[in-house]
């Protein structure tokens, strides 16, 4: 299926406030128009179609013919473009193929890459001459409902869209499955003097043809600067992995996402900020050798928020690598043996007793064996290791890296380093001996 972006209009309300045409804000670090290419891709499109208008000099030399982000680009230029979206649409006729169904979007309407998914899905289901509409009916939480297009439905159906609508049941999230059908109806709105997609549509809404996929949230019209700024909220909302623990999620998102939006700005990479949260956690290990238990704990819990901060970026700027994957969980190994290491020269020194040397060898076994178990879990049965769902109880345990680095942080806050230890030799090896014994239900073959 092919994508059809609207990016002719000029964008009034936003170039007050910012310098580039409004496909090419950049959102996060990356323009609204490649957000909308790279997320389409990223649910299979590959082939797009751009109907320019006031931009089009600016938005072909930015997008040239898609290669860059691996996709195909061609244009439409729509000369008309003052005169309604509708008219953009229209535009697409010259190369629509018969029979084709297509994805149809705004250029300053960001979706996440499941509701695209799952709407590209429901696309298979239409019947001849019907079209599908994105529509969100969870009405308290659309963002300025004011400006939304108004859908009234019924029955899973469309029966009228408008702006001003006083009895509607959900708005129009700006993503269509389009087809001839749409294309026909905007010929007769056009002729008629009417020059909106709502036009065109209301067409086929008479003649019932307009199915609706109702979604909730997930969605955003960038119109305006607070429309932005809820753009961002929604894009650093979804960077969150399900597999995150219990201090990850409560605690240390909220700080590495905002450092995220904040470098998301800037041209650093993932890799570079794994190499960063790998260096500071090498200073939490000398802080710790070298007595400075304070440092070396608040040191060891900073370098566990950065090392959230590589895979957000990674996933908002679609930087996602298999190296970095793995150099993210190599280093991540490598920053806790330093971390344990440092703890022990500190408690060996103080302790000068056999058995912390014992302990701190135990802990230094006991922390790889997460990662162990879940990368070898996900390597024979293709399941990603969602510790909420496998570890019962353990999950409020915090073992994984993100619990124990907060105990690291606790134990060298109040100068606790041998109980730390302790507790991370012994909690480290029941977790694993505990995930033996639990997942093997959800392995029997
Ligand atoms: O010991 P576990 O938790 O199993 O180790 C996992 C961890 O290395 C993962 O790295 P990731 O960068 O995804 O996890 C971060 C934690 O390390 C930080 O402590 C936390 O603050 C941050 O939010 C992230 O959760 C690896 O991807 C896994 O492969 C590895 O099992
Ligand atoms: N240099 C990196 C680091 C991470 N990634 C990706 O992020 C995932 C880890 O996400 P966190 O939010 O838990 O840090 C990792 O599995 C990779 O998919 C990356 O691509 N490059």
């Amino acid at each position: 299926m092919r994508a059809v972006i609207l990016a002719a209009g000029e964008g009034k309300r936003m170039r007050a406030h910012f310098q580039e045409p409004k496909p090419l804000i950049p959102l996060l670090g990356i323009p609204l128009i490649e957000r909308n290419i790279r997320t389409l891709n990223k649910a299979g499109i590959r082939e797009f179609v751009v109907i320019t208008g006031k931009y089009d000099k600016e938005i072909k030399e930015y997008l040239g013919d898609g290669s860059q982000l691996g996709v195909s680009v061609t244009y439409v230029y729509n000369a008309d473009w003052e005169q309604g979206n509708g008219v953009s649409v229209h535009a697409f006729r010259q190369l629509c193929r018969p029979g084709e169904r297509f994805l149809l979007l705004m250029a300053d309407h960001l979706f996440q890459e499941e509701l695209v998914k799952e709407f590209i899905r429901e696309a298979d289901r239409l019947e001849e001459g019907e079209i599908l509409l994105a529509a969100d009916n969870r009405l308290n939480d659309v963002f300025d409902l004011e400006e939304c297009t108004k859908v009234r439905a019924e029955g899973g159906r469309a029966l009228e869209l408008g702006k001003q609508l006083k009895e509607f049941q959900a708005v129009d999230c700006g993503l269509f499955v389009g087809s001839e059908s749409l294309l026909g109806a905007l010929s007769e709105a056009i002729n008629a003097g009417k020059h909106t997609l709502s036009d065109g549509v209301n067409i086929l809404c008479g003649e019932r043809k307009v199915k609706l996929f109702f979604v909730s949230g997930r969605w955003i019209d960038v119109d305006d600067p607070p429309s932005f700024k809820e753009a961002e909220k929604m894009l650093l909302s979804g960077l969150i992995p399900a597999k995150d623990g219990f201090i990850s999620r409560t605690i240390n998102r909220k700080f590495s996402l905002r450092l995220t939006k904040k470098l998301a700005y800037t041209r650093i990479t993932p890799n570079q900020v794994t190499a960063l949260s790998f260096l500071i956690s090498l200073g939490s290990s000398l802080s710790f050798a070298f007595g400075s238990p304070i440092a070396g704990g608040l040191l060891a819990q900073i370098s566990s928020i950065v090392d959230g901060v590589d895979g957000e970026i990674a996933r908002l700027k679609f930087q996602k690598s298999n190296y970095g994957g793995l150099f993210d969980s190599i280093l991540d190994r490598y920053a806790d043996f330093l971390i344990i290491a440092g703890m022990a020269v500190a408690w060996f020194a103080e302790a000068s007793s056999p058995y912390a040397l014992a302990i701190s060898a135990l802990a230094l076994t006991g922390l790889p064996m997460s990662m162990l178990v879940k990368e070898k879990f996900h390597a024979l049965t293709g399941k990603q290791y969602i510790s909420e769902e496998y570890d019962g109880f353990f999950h409020y345990i915090p073992m994984n890296r993100d619990g124990r680095l907060f105990l690291v942080f606790l134990g060298g806050l109040f100068n606790l380093i041998g109980p730390a230890l302790a507790i991370l030799a012994v909690l480290t090896h029941l977790q694993t001996i505990y995930r033996l014994i639990r997942i093997r239900k959800f392995m029997m073959e």
